[in-house]
């Protein structure tokens, strides 16, 4: 194996720890205590455990965690209700609302309520826009994760092929206009692409969001390129019965044979949404105080 192996649960470590040091000083110099809100339709069990990680990592970070659970049949006037409610909360500095949600209830509508000085997710079309125009708002985690993630291992990425595979609003288009902040010159890939391996094999970074398990082969891969693996698909676990398994966009083992250094699933880009959440959580606070906002934190 070639390829030096990115430790996203490590790195996400050390966010976590710089997130805990400026909560700290919040409570200690300012007398503000950051808080998260989550809130939960339904009783999707993966969604569950997703909000059980938050929770657990913004308590111990320091920060306030107010969880939020709504049945599934909630109608959008209460989940509208609820989200004013956090809106108007000043102990509340940053708000998401899992997804998905229940079909009754629509996610952009939803994004839409949330004010976008609150909208840790960086998903409403205003946080969206200041992205693209190159202004300050809050991004969305896990392309701001990626972006980490990057920095450490490439360093400057002036000049270099990016191509992201995927055009979500979630992920692909946000970490686009990222790494085009970073003088990179950017491709994003999609279902339509022709040639996908050949386009992917002019990357040098090559950031793979399509859910689709192992779908890059290690001939898409440029040899030396950093790839960043962002899916995640649950399978049946090949060995144990009744377990599952988490695999990633990419075929790691060939992958790792070509590629200068690659991130695995899971252990990568995961544990850094989280981390992120947490991070956006604090620079919401902090300008939501007209205090100075952390920095190696933010884009
Ligand atoms: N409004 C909203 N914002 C989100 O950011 C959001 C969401 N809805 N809905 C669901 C997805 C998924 N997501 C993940 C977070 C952490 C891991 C993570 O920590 N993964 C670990 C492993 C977890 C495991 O073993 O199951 C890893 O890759 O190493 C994965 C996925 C955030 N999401």
């Amino acid at each position: 194996m070639a390829a030096s192996i990115i430790d996203g649960k490590a790195f996400a470590a050390t966010v976590r720890e710089k997130v805990a040091g400026h909560v700290a000083r919040l409570k200690e110099e300012n007398d503000i205590t950051p808080g998260l809100a989550v809130v939960l339709v339904g009783e999707d069990p993966a969604s569950e455990v997703y909000v059980a990680a938050k929770h657990k990592n913004t308590v111990a970070a320091g920060m306030a965690s107010f969880e939020h659970k709504l049945p599934a049949d909630a109608s959008e006037e209460e989940l509208f209700a609820l989200i004013d409610q956090l809106n108007a909360d000043p102990k509340v500095h940053g708000i998401l609302c899992q997804f998905p949600v229940p079909d009754h209830l629509n996610e952009r509508r939803v994004v839409a309520r949330i004010d976008p000085s609150k909208d840790v997710d960086g998903l409403s079309v205003v946080n969206a826009g200041l992205l693209a125009s190159g202004e300050k708002g809050l991004v969305s985690c896990t392309p701001l994760g990626c972006l980490m993630l990057l920095r450490d291992q490439v360093g400057n990425m002036s000049g270099k092929n990016a191509v992201v595979i995927g055009r979500s609003n979630l992920f692909g288009k946000p970490m686009a206009q990222l790494l085009l902040q970073e003088s990179c010159t950017v491709t994003i890939a999609h279902s339509r692409t022709q040639d996908l391996a050949a386009v992917c094999r002019r990357a040098d970074i090559l950031v793979a969001a399509v859910g689709r398990a192992e779908m890059v082969k290690g001939d898409w891969v440029k040899p030396g390129a950093t790839v960043i693996d962002v899916g995640i698909s649950r399978i049946p676990h090949p060995e144990k019965p009744g377990k599952t398994k988490l695999l990633g966009d990419v075929d790691f083992a060939e992958a790792a044979e070509v590629a200068s250094a690659i991130t695995p699933v899971p252990g990568g880009v995961g544990p850094m949404t989280i981390a992120c959440l947490l991070a956006n959580t604090v620079t919401a606070c902090c300008r939501a105080n007209g205090l100075t906002e952390p920095e190696g934190l933010t884009a």
